[in-house]
């Protein structure tokens, strides 16, 4: 194993990254808050600057999976529909089988250039969560309860907010509306036969309010659905201990422009169509599972180096007080803290060879 594999399964290494992650997230989220005043003097531009401060935070992670994993990502796309990847406003339709599905959306996202204004439709109980979730409250992200009686309102005023936005944005909807396992797959499935649509294989039956409302209210200001589907070679089930752990992935994405125009505007015509879009999905999983590929050309956008960057400018920022501390813990401490905190970072290190390494190669259910 390279010295520098090594040095990426040690504890500690996860420790300093996890460090730098939450305390410059905390710092930027205390940036975000000192923009309410200029939310009531001039809307646009807090907007774009806080476009801005989200980027230094998601691109730490975009950075972890890029720089520090070396995960690749294969674009499948026709060359016509590429040429638009990042000018413009869609909606995003995404399979959701993986723990780090959001994190590859991502990297697209900073691919193209869209990564600090990316949306999503998200579960309530995110925004609570620091950092990211605080983040979000500032990007004027779409939460939901789940409960449509609350949701048919509220997320339509939500998304209506979005119709002036000043950046361009992709705006992510898991139509699945949960991350697929074998007894939702089940579940869903009884739904499915109860109202007569075909079974999916690969798919939970989508959840069809949502995108409804969405396509309804960023009519005029979105201009395309992009399709994707996302999968990982050989059989691969990726984690974000994983990455951490600097291990090496291959995700494989497949996008289909949709202009939003073909889209019925019609409530029911609407979720007709998605159910028809979900069969789709399922047969471009069915034909990666048998060949390995999604149809079309692969291109992969390269990856752009201010992800990195961004991150080495708070590991250095963040890092030196660190040192500062641990100097002054082994000056201060007595033996018995040195001690337990030098066994606590090696068995944290044996825990993570296991949690990262162990699951490669691992047989996957039949879905993915
Ligand atoms: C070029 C590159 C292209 C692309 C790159 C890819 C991506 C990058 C893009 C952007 C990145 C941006 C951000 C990413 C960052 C982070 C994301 C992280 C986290 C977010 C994840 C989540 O939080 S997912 C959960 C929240 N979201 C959703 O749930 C969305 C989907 N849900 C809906 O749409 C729902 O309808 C709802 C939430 C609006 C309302 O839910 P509710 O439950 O109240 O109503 P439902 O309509 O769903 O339920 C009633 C009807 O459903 C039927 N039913 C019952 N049981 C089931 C079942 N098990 N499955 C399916 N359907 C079921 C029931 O019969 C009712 O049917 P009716 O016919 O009567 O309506
Ligand atoms: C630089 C890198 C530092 C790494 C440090 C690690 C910090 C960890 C940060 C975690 C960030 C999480 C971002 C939010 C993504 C959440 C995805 C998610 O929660 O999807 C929800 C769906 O599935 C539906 O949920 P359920 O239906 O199961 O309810």
């Amino acid at each position: 194993m390279g010295l520098l594999r090594l040095l990426k399964t040690q504890f500690l290494c996860h420790l300093i990254i996890c460090y730098v992650f939450l305390v410059s997230g905390i710092i930027i989220n205390f940036l975000q808050l000192c923009t309410l005043p200029l939310w009531g003097i001039n809307k646009q531009l807090a907007r774009r600057v806080n476009c801005r401060l989200a980027y230094c935070i998601s691109s730490q992670m975009v950075a972890m999976l890029e720089w520090w994993s070396g995960t690749e990502c294969s674009l499948y796309t026709d060359p016509e529909s590429y040429k638009l990847y990042g000018k413009e406003n869609a909606i995003v339709i995404l399979n959701h089988n993986f723990e780090v599905d959001f994190l590859c959306g991502w990297t697209f996202c900073e691919r193209f250039g869209v990564l600090g204004s990316s949306k999503v439709l998200a579960k309530q109980e995110l925004a609570y969560m620091p950092v990211i979730g605080w983040m979000w409250y500032f990007l004027e992200i779409v939460f939901c309860k789940r409960k449509w009686e609350e949701d048919r309102r509220t997320v339509a005023q939500s998304l209506q907010r979005l119709q002036d936005y000043p950046e361009n944005f992709w705006f992510l909807l898991y139509c699945e509306g949960t991350r697929f396992t074998e007894k939702k797959h089940k579940i869903s499935m009884e739904v499915a036969e109860k109202k007569g649509l075909p079974k999916l294989k690969y798919h939970l039956l989508p959840r069809t309010k949502g995108f409804c409302v969405t396509a309804q209210n960023l009519r005029g200001k979105v201009t395309a659905v992009y399709d994707s589907t996302l999968n990982f070679r050989n059989n691969q089930t990726p984690t974000l201990l994983g990455m951490l752990n600097g291990k090496k992935y291959h995700a494989d994405l497949y996008v289909r422009r949709i202009p939003l125009d073909s889209v019925p505007e019609d409530e029911s015509e609407c979720a007709a169509w998605l159910h028809k879009l979900y069969q789709e999905k399922d047969e471009f999983q069915e034909q990666y599972s048998q060949t390995g590929r999604f149809p079309g050309p692969i291109v992969t956008p390269p990856r752009r180096p201010w992800a990195l960057i961004n991150w080495l400018f708070w590991v250095g920022l963040l890092v030196c007080p660190l040192c500062m501390l641990v100097l002054q813990l082994i000056y201060s401490g007595s033996a018995f803290t040195v001690v337990s905190t030098v066994v606590l970072c090696l068995t944290g290190t044996e825990e993570g060879k296991e949690e990262g390494g162990g699951k490669e190669g691992g047989a996957k259910s039949h879905y993915c």
